[in-house]
């Protein structure tokens, strides 16, 4: 410390004529002398391969908050807890999970809103009652996280939640080919609207497809990898068309705009709740035994359905 002070005592006087100069060089002397350099450079070796071996910890902070403004947009009240590791006060219980089903009102959806509200999430359900029945969810009435609008999804719908579950669409070829504008409107213009929401809402998407989108394949059984052999001028191309160009839409939404998608291809349906004039094959052949009717076999009765029960 005293040598400092004199070398810097002695670089005043020195100041006027070579300011520079004497500055360099006491600096140089100081770092000579006392292996002092020795030590800067040992310092900077290990402080390089330490940022050289935990390349991560060192972007750690910028990529954490990156991943949590991720989720944040998409699921903002769930990383509104985990921010701060915020734990919730003794007694406060944590907030449920908004989701909206459309179609929640029909034979699969209300059947999933039980299990939503079962495992403690708020619902809406969204329906128009075309297929969809009051009696399917009469049981939730009375439920304060249960809310029931009487909506048809081909027109918009601002809705504050963090799931969407888009079902809205009848799904019996007796019933979507009884109005098959109003089917493909449902499919097109009404994906369109959820879509929409789920992007503004920063909510999560789910679109119930259908094993339609194989059309009449080629292949059986068909995997996920194969793209369909669809009549795109059929009777049944409203829907199966239609469900085709929802799948799109679901997935442009998801690459262009970030939402973050399910879709799931549903088979044929049947189980409790389902309308005895639903006109599938099940409910067919169940109303027809019910009746002593002889049960009706279209075609020569070699054609196949991957079955799917529903409610259990
Ligand atoms: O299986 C599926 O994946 C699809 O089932 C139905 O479409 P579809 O298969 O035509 O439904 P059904 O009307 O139940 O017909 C199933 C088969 O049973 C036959 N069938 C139907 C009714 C009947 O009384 N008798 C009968 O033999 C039909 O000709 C058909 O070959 C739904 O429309 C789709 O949403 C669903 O994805």
């Amino acid at each position: 410390m005293k040598q400092l002070h004199r070398q810097s005592s002695i670089s005043k006087q020195h100041r006027p004529h070579h300011h520079r100069t004497s500055l360099s060089r006491t600096l140089a002397s100081y770092l000579l002398r006392e292996q002092r350099l020795l030590f800067v450079l040992l310092g900077f070796l290990l402080a390089s391969s330490f940022f050289f071996l935990y390349p991560h910890s060192a972007a750690g902070s910028s990529s954490a908050t990156n991943i949590t403004a991720a989720f944040a947009r998409k699921n903002p009240r769930s990383s509104g807890a985990s921010s701060s590791a915020r734990r919730l006060p003794v007694g406060v219980r944590k907030p449920s999970l908004r989701i909206v089903v459309t179609g929640g009102a029909g034979f699969v959806g209300s059947h999933l809103v039980d299990k939503l509200l079962a495992r403690g999430d708020s619902v809406i359900v969204v329906d128009n009652f075309f297929t969809g029945r009051k009696d399917n969810v009469a049981h939730h009435l009375g439920n304060p996280r249960f809310e029931l609008i009487r909506h048809d999804v081909v027109e918009p719908i601002l809705l504050e939640v963090d799931q969407i579950y888009h079902l809205a669409c009848p799904a019996s070829p007796v019933h979507y080919k009884f109005n098959p504008i109003k089917t493909i409107k449902t499919n097109v213009m009404g994906t369109l609207n959820m879509l929409g929401l789920a992007k503004r809402v920063g909510a999560r998407f789910l679109l119930t497809s259908t094993s339609e989108v194989y059309g009449d394949p080629l292949e059986h059984p068909q995997k996920e990898s194969y793209w369909g052999h669809v009549n795109p001028i059929g009777v049944r191309s409203c829907y199966d068309e239609g469900k085709r160009t929802a799948e799109t839409l679901t997935m442009d939404y998801h690459r262009g705009a970030g939402v973050e998608v399910r879709i799931a291809r549903i088979f044929n349906t049947y189980g409790p709740r389902m309308c005895l004039d639903d006109g599938r094959v099940v409910s067919n052949f169940v109303a027809q035994a019910l009746r002593k009717q002889p049960m009706t076999v279209y075609g020569d009765g070699k054609q196949t359905r991957s079955f799917q029960l529903m409610g259990w």
